[in-house]
């Protein structure tokens, strides 16, 4: 296993722990939105690709397509050069099963936090505390241009609104985490996206959050926005049709199981949404141990034998190695998800195929 340093990892736990330090005060001007879409701009070809992805995840989701979608990768993306080995390996793994599955791969750039942590690329590209935001939305959107330049459609979490107008011309999927799927600004910017969005249900559980902000983010809003060049607009959208609900689990407990996606698919059917739906393999529905992906994944994929064809789509944590590690100074280890513990390449590669032989 390579072994890197990332140089100034000392300050990290430092600025996390005294937050009145004196960049409190600070500002740093960021990029417009517009200058960097021209300086890692999506050509025509990679633009044709991404709508085709689009289209193909929708379909999925609107049951015309029988494949599973599969939504894959680290928990948050650290450093772009493992991202983008992991992203090589998961291109050619997704050729081998694109009969039976179509992978997504994670490139998550933001990280919401129960209280405070490392909150991702984007905000902090050196992962020390230093937040340059700058460096971080470029870095953010060059690594999601290459990985969708390999051929592989790309799904990130959409924390902070402001930021959706630097990436969200790259993105074939798009996650509303459990701590936001009630947030008003959340289901309005969802509804401005071209690509399909899935709510989780919140992190106490409650899915009817998520069946909430499909019925909000299908219609059109009157939002704050921020146009590419950087100004304050007043935006109506078009709303979002492609939107579906992600069962995480809620507070330690799983919701994955036959009676739970009943329950979810009656409640989808009763509010005249979409009931086709994802299964979050990791989170709460791991009980935040990755090992218990696998079984989560086997399950689901046994309930759709069965004849459960509202269970579309699965996601997974996965990075190079196994298992996670705390951000430290001297020893941070290559390809180890330094937020939530994920299941390493060959475990991932496995999964995938058992998925796709069972999908036969
Ligand atoms: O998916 C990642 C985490 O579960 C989420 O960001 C919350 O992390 P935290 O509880 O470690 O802050
Ligand atoms: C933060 C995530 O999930 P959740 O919103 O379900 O906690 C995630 O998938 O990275």
């Amino acid at each position: 296993m390579n072994a890197h340093v990332s140089p100034a990892c000392t300050t990290l736990s430092k600025n996390l722990a005294s937050p009145m330090n004196d960049s409190l005060n600070s500002s740093q001007p960021l990029p417009l939105p517009a200058e960097l879409r021209r300086n890692v701009a999506i050509n025509g070809q990679l633009g044709e690709q991404i709508a085709h992805q689009r289209q193909a995840v929708q379909r999925i989701l609107n049951g015309q397509d029988k494949r599973l979608l599969v939504v894959v990768g680290p928990c948050s993306v650290d450093d772009p050069k493992a991202a983008l080995e992991y992203a090589d390996r998961l291109a050619a793994l997704s050729e081998e099963v694109s009969g039976q599955l179509l992978p997504v791969m994670r490139v998550y750039v933001e990280k919401p936090r129960t209280t405070v942590g490392w909150k991702g690329l984007a905000y902090d590209p050196a992962l020390d505390g230093s937040g340059n935001m700058s460096t971080g939305i470029t870095l953010s959107r060059k690594l999601m241009h290459a990985v969708a330049s390999r051929g592989l459609p790309v799904a990130t979490e959409l924390l902070q609104p402001m930021l959706a107008p630097y990436l969200d011309d790259l993105l074939s999927w798009v996650a509303i985490g459990a701590r936001t799927t009630e947030s008003q600004l959340h289901r309005e910017l969802a509804s401005d996206l071209a690509a399909a969005v899935g709510f989780k249900n919140a992190t106490s559980g409650d899915v009817q959050v998520a069946i909430d902000a499909m019925q909000a983010a299908a219609h059109s809003h009157q939002r704050f926005a921020m146009d590419n060049e950087g100004r304050p607009i007043m935006q109506e959208t078009a709303g979002n049709p492609n939107t579906h609900v992600v069962l995480r689990g809620g507070h330690g407990e799983p919701n994955y199981q036959a009676h739970h996606v009943r329950a979810a698919v009656n409640a989808l059917r009763e509010a005249k949404q979409n009931p086709r739906l994802m299964v979050d393999c990791s989170h709460a529905n791991a009980r935040k141990d990755h090992r218990r992906q696998s079984e989560v994944m086997l399950d689901v994929l046994a309930q759709r034998k069965a004849g459960d064809a509202n269970l579309v789509a699965l996601m997974l944590e996965s990075y190079l190695f196994e298992g996670k590690q705390a951000l430290s100074p001297n020893a941070m280890r290559y390809g180890v998800s330094v937020t939530d513990a994920c299941v390493s390449w060959e475990t991932t590669e496995r999964l995938l195929k058992t998925a796709a032989e069972r999908m036969s």
